[in-house]
């Protein structure tokens, strides 16, 4: 099966976020521009967790604060059960923002100190109207005593402990779709594990949408329905988590699947690292963008960009040589 074009890389289901053709640029002085997301697609369905991987500074978080128009693409669609996000201003993109929620990276400064946890919780249901009755139920479904845990402060936690007062705040406002930036990687290893389970829970148990941002493939596999890839602001592959795994075709998420360590998802020892930093963001690669790092390159990779095309039930790839097995 073989299909091109800017497709929305449809999952099964009804889709209730759709991003098509994003591009977020930074000001980089003297006229130049940080090319931090170029042209990036995808479709979320309800109830589905969508994982978007890719080593740092390749454009994930700025794909997700885009997403809440923090700041708005400079072009591009986001669609919130059909509703543009790119088109609203003032007080109906904060209303429709409030059904997109964020888990970010570093729970203890997400916090504000100087409150207490149950204030912390309370804060968007007072701003909304709506909630204030789930402040205490969502400390008890994080896996916090609202009895003992409201009443302190952000610095007497943990870490996993003040994650799990964010998922609470994010949470409290019944969000559609939560999208988790980095939710783990701050946190000790045996912490990250309860977190996602938690995550999991949470999410079968108020029916959420994830969209899981994270730099380690083994960690978005676990959580994830399908898994986007994506190099220097540009998506390379999307698939299942199945196939992307067992059958990857872009050069970079066979390099990616390599640098998992051995075990880490029940694969055989790498065969194919790539070694380097990738190249600037303000000036790019022409073609493909992974061609200066890729061994399978040719010349047509220089002179052309790649588009995503379907290789295979669920499966798409931006590459001009795909090992398609
Ligand atoms: N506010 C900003 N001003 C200028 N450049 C920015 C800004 N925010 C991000 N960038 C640049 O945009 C590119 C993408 O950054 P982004 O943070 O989205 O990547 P990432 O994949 O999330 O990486 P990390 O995991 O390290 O945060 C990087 O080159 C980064 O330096």
């Amino acid at each position: 099966m073989a299909g091109s074009g800017t497709a929305h890389l449809r999952p099964a289901g009804e889709v209730v976020l759709r991003v098509e053709d994003l591009f977020v640029e930074f000001p980089a002085g003297r006229g130049r521009s940080v090319h931090a997301v170029s042209g990036v697609s995808f479709d979320v369905a309800r109830g589905e967790t969508l994982g978007i991987v890719g080593e740092s500074g390749c454009g994930k978080s700025t794909t997700a604060r885009a997403l809440m128009q923090l700041p708005p693409p400079r072009r591009g669609s986001v669609r919130l059960d059909g509703v543009e996000l790119t088109a609203l201003r003032g007080e109906a993109l904060r209303a429709t923002r409030r059904r997109l929620q964020m888990i970010f990276q570093d729970p203890v400064s997400a916090l504000n100190p100087r409150r207490r946890v149950r204030d912390i919780v309370a804060e968007g249901p007072r701003i909304w109207g709506t909630g204030a009755d789930r402040v205490d139920e969502m400390l008890a479904a994080v896996g916090l005593d609202p009895a003992t845990a409201a009443a302190r402060r952000p610095h007497e936690f943990s870490g996993g402990q003040c994650q799990r007062v964010s998922i609470a705040r994010a949470l409290v406002l019944d969000p559609e779709v939560v999208i988790c930036d980095e939710p783990v990687s701050a946190l000790d290893v045996s912490v990250q594990a309860q977190i996602l389970t938690l995550l999991e829970r949470l999410k079968e148990r108020y029916r959420l949408t994830l969209v899981f941002i994270a730099h380690d493939l083994a960690v978005v596999r676990n959580v994830s329905d399908r898994i986007l890839v994506m190099y220097l602001g540009k998506t390379c592959e999307l698939a299942s988590g199945d196939a992307l795994v067992e059958r990857p075709a872009h050069p970079y998420t066979r390099a990616l699947l390599a640098s998992v360590p051995r075990g880490g998802l029940g694969l055989p020892p790498a065969d194919r690292l790539i070694s380097g930093e990738p190249p600037s963001p303000v000036t790019p690669p022409s073609g493909c963008r992974f061609r200066t790092r890729c061994p399978e390159a040719g010349p047509e990779c220089a002179a052309v960009e790649p588009v995503m095309r379907r290789i295979g039930e669920d499966h798409w790839v931006a590459c001009h040589r795909p090992e398609v097995r």
